[in-house]
Order: structure tokens, then C-alpha cells, then sequence
């Protein structure tokens, strides 16, 4: 049994990331959101492309206007400079701009006086207070420089990295192709949502909600669907799927029992066996295994040499509803997003902060108890869900937000006692 930190060491040492030649896609920028950037962006363009007002006001020459407010300059107003319009004048001694936010500081001109701080009177400016040198201009190329890099490789692209893109006129980008995940449950016990239930059998809830985490993740979930505890079509479709995908899920079947059979199945394919249990709870059976890497086609002397294919990565989740998510969030999440070609915050993020009531584990292995994060006058609070912690139960995982974990060795967290919680995104 390894512990959960030497588990996810061992995950992400054999997570190979997408290569950023051949796993590559183009998309258009307003389908862009939440992709990963394959490439580094750098613009011709400088921000600002030049000096612009941020202020509607005046545009002035500084050294008239240094002792304004003494005795206040009067300027006369020679051009009116809207956003978008390129000025044609050149400010002389004691002339002004009338300007707004936004538009091009005009030649001549170095300085912004707000409106407010002003009287005008017809074709005039009084200026009633001295300003900064060069207040209220946002100079060319002082937020970036054309040429250098905008955007590095290997960032998730959100809200601000999408306007930034949309500002420097890239309206397609390279972006890193989603990751295929497929995902089999195995039980001769499942049923699909649609079928009515014999006495014995259950739904195969564990396919909906792998399907839903791996979506939200930002990969591509292939689902396999159930597949009965049986050699032969456990090894069929074990075969297929690490032939069509970068990561496999299966759900079932890891634990000791005479039917769980991944295992075996695994070792037979050839596969290797890096992980068959992790010592936490939920999640105890977890099988992580890798396939030989396929071969790739020969390159010809007119082509150039192809990168060495994925070797696909095995996940054999415990089959309890709870353990196949927790494991999931645990393992499963980091090694998706660092396949993605995320070049960095793979791991998964816990706070510390407190917990409403007493929190109890065995204290033989780290204990994920599920809960939701309450913010009690601005400060987090971790509580547990009502009814049982057990990892067969996924009724009272709905509406949770938030896994505390209790360190091995460790059984009792007071109320108010510090905890390090795991955020969900499903919150
Ligand atoms: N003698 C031992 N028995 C068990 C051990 C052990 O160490 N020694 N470990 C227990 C733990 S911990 C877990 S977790 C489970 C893991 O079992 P498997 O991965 O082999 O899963 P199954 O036996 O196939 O099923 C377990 C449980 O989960 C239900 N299940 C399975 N698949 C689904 C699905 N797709 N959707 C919903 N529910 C599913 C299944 O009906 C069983 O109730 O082993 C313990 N046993
Ligand atoms: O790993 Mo199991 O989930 O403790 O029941
Ligand atoms: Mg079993």
C-alpha cells in the first residue's frame, strides 16, 4: 500500500503531457475559453499603440500649467480629440486640447488636466489646479512591449487571456487538443438509467458522474459503458479503450473479491502495475497501471521523425460511488490537467480552515470526509455531510463542495480545530 502523497508522485511522474506539435488543434477565439494555449503569443502590436488620454479633459503642455494652482493658466482650446480620431494640430505654448478617454494625446501635448479640475469659457481653458507632470496619460507601450511574449505556452485561457488575445487581433489560436478519457464501469449488478432494476441490481451512477467530472475537467469523455464481470469482454474492451484513448477509467473490480478481475486482466495485456492500493479512505483499492507504448509508423525520408505516441494511463477507480469520485478529485483531476499541456498547478489546491463540528477517522489511513465550505462572516468553515461517511453511499455526496482530510495517525478533529480541506469546483 502506498500513501497518498507517494501515489500522486508517482501519477504525475507518468503523466507524459500532450506534445505541443502533434496534439494540437486551431480554434476560433470566441471558442477559445478554457483551452490551453499550445503555443506562446506575441504581438506586433504595443499597449498602448500610443499616448492616450485617461481622463475627458484637457490635453496641456505641462510648463504651462506647472503653477495653476497660484494662478490658474488660461489655454486656447485648438482641437476637439475624440476616442478614434487621429488629431491634426500640434499644441503650442498656451494652447490646449479639448480631449476625452481614450483618445490620442496630441503632438505638442504631455500632460492631462481632469475636467473637473477646469472652467471653460467658449473657445478657452481655465486650468484651476497644477497637475503632475504627465498625469493622466497612459504611454505608448507602457503595459507591453510589441515583440515580446504576450502569452506564454501552457495556460489555461479564461476571461482576461481571451480579451487580451481579442485586443492584440488574434482571432485563431493554437490550443492544445482536449485529452480522450474513456470510461467503463464493470458489475454484472449494473443496469443504465433506463432499465428497470431486478432485485440485486443497481444503476451504474459511476459512468454519469466520471463522464461529468472528465467534461468539466476540459477532456473528452468516451464512454464504454457497462461491461459485465467477465474475462473475455473485460479484456476486449480493456484493449480497445487504451487503443483510443490518453487516459482509461474503469470503475469496479480492483478489490480482492472473485469477480474483481481488473487486475488480472491488467498483467495479462502486458501492462504495467505501478499502484493496487493507496492508503486512504475512501479509495484503498486503486489500480494505476501503464500500456507499452504503441509503435508509430516508421518516418520516410521526406517526412520528419514523429513524436513517440502516448502511453496510455490506467486508472482502475475502486467501484464504491464515493471512492470512484474521491479518487478521482485525488489522482485523476492532477494527471488530466497535466496531460492537457497545463505547464504548471497540477496538484490539487487544499485550504486550511476551520471545522464546525468534530470530524473522527480511524487513523489508519487519510481520511477524505466529504462537506461543504460555509463562509462565516468572511472566513471559511468546513461541515460534514449529514448521514453516513460510508464510501457506498452517494446520496449525501450531492450538494457537497469541499473534502476535509484527516492525516493518518490522527483521529479526532476538534470543533474549530484546523482542517485542510480540498475545494471541489462542483461547489
Ligand atoms: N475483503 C475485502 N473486501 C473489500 C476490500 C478489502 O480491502 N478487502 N476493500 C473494500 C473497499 S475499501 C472498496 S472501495 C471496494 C472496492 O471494490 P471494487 O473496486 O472491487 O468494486 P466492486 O466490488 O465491483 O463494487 C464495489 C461496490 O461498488 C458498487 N459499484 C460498482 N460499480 C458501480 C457503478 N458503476 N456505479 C455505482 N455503484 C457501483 C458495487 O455495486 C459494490 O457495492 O471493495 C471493498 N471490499
Ligand atoms: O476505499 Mo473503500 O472506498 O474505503 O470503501
Ligand atoms: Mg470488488
Amino acid at each position: 500500500m502506498v500513501s497518498v502523497s507517494d501515489a500522486q508522485a508517482i501519477i504525475l511522474n507518468l503523466v507524459q503531457p500532450l506534445d505541443h506539435q502533434r496534439d494540437t488543434e486551431v480554434v476560433d477565439l470566441l471558442v477559445a475559453d478554457s483551452r490551453i494555449l499550445a503555443v506562446p503569443v506575441t504581438s506586433p502590436l504595443d499597449f498602448p499603440h500610443w499616448d492616450n488620454s485617461a481622463m475627458d479633459g484637457y490635453a496641456v503642455r505641462y510648463e504651462d500649467v506647472q503653477h495653476s494652482s497660484v494662478n490658474p493658466a488660461v489655454l486656447e482650446i485648438v482641437e476637439d480629440i475624440p476616442a478614434g480620431y487621429q488629431p491634426k494640430s500640434t499644441i503650442q505654448p498656451g494652447q490646449a486640447a479639448r480631449i476625452f478617454t481614450g483618445a490620442v494625446i496630441p503632438a505638442g501635448a504631455d500632460t492631462v488636466v481632469m475636467q473637473e479640475k477646469t472652467r471653460r469659457e467658449e473657445n478657452r481653458v481655465f486650468i484651476l489646479d497644477a497637475p503632475k507632470p504627465q498625469e493622466f496619460v497612459r504611454h505608448k507601450a507602457s503595459f507591453y512591449q510589441s515583440g515580446t511574449q504576450l502569452l506564454p505556452a501552457g495556460i489555461k485561457l479564461n476571461a482576461p487571456e481571451i480579451a487580451v488575445l481579442a485586443a492584440a487581433q488574434c482571432s485563431q489560436l493554437s490550443v492544445y487538443r482536449r485529452p480522450c478519457v474513456a470510461i467503463f464501469s464493470t458489475g454484472d449488478e449494473l443496469m443504465t438509467v433506463d432499465q428497470p432494476l431486478q432485485p440485486g441490481q443497481i444503476v451504474d451512477s459511476n459512468q454519469y458522474a466520471l463522464a461529468a467530472l472528465v467534461k468539466q475537467s476540459g477532456a473528452e469523455p468516451i464512454l464504454l459503458g457497462i461491461v459485465k464481470d467477465d474475462p473475455i469482454a473485460l479484456e476486449k474492451v480493456i484493449a480497445h479503450a487504451v487503443a483510443i484513448a490518453d487516459i482509461v477509467l474503469s470503475s469496479g473490480g480492483v478489490s480482492v473479491g472473485d469477480y474483481d478481475y481488473i487486475d488480472k486482466i491488467l498483467e495479462s495485456l502486458k501492462a504495467k502495475i505501478y499502484i493496487r492500493s493507496v492508503e486512504m479512505r475512501p479509495g484503498k483499492p486503486l489500480t494505476v497501471a501503464t500500456f507499452p507504448t504503441p509503435h508509430s509508423p516508421l518516418p520516410t525520408p521526406s517526412s520528419p521523425p514523429l513524436p513517440t505516441p502516448h502511453s496510455p494511463l490506467y486508472f482502475g477507480l475502486p467501484g464504491n460511488p464515493a471512492a470512484a469520485l474521491v479518487t478521482f478529485w485525488r489522482f485523476v483531476l492532477p494527471a488530466i490537467k497535466k496531460l492537457s499541456g497545463i505547464t504548471e498547478g497540477w496538484e490539487p489546491v487544499f485550504l486550511k480552515v476551520r471545522s464546525h463540528h468534530e470530524l473522527r477517522s480511524n487513523g489508519k489511513r487519510e481520511t477524505y470526509l466529504w462537506g461543504k465550505l460555509h463562509l462565516i462572516d468572511g472566513v471559511y468553515e468546513f461541515h460534514q455531510a449529514d448521514g453516513s461517511q460510508s464510501s457506498g453511499n452517494l446520496i449525501n455526496l450531492a450538494q457537497t463542495n469541499a473534502l476535509a482530510v484527516i492525516p493518518v495517525g490522527k483521529t479526532l478533529i476538534y470543533p474549530q480545530e484546523e482542517v485542510q480541506v480540498l475545494q471541489l469546483s462542483n461547489g
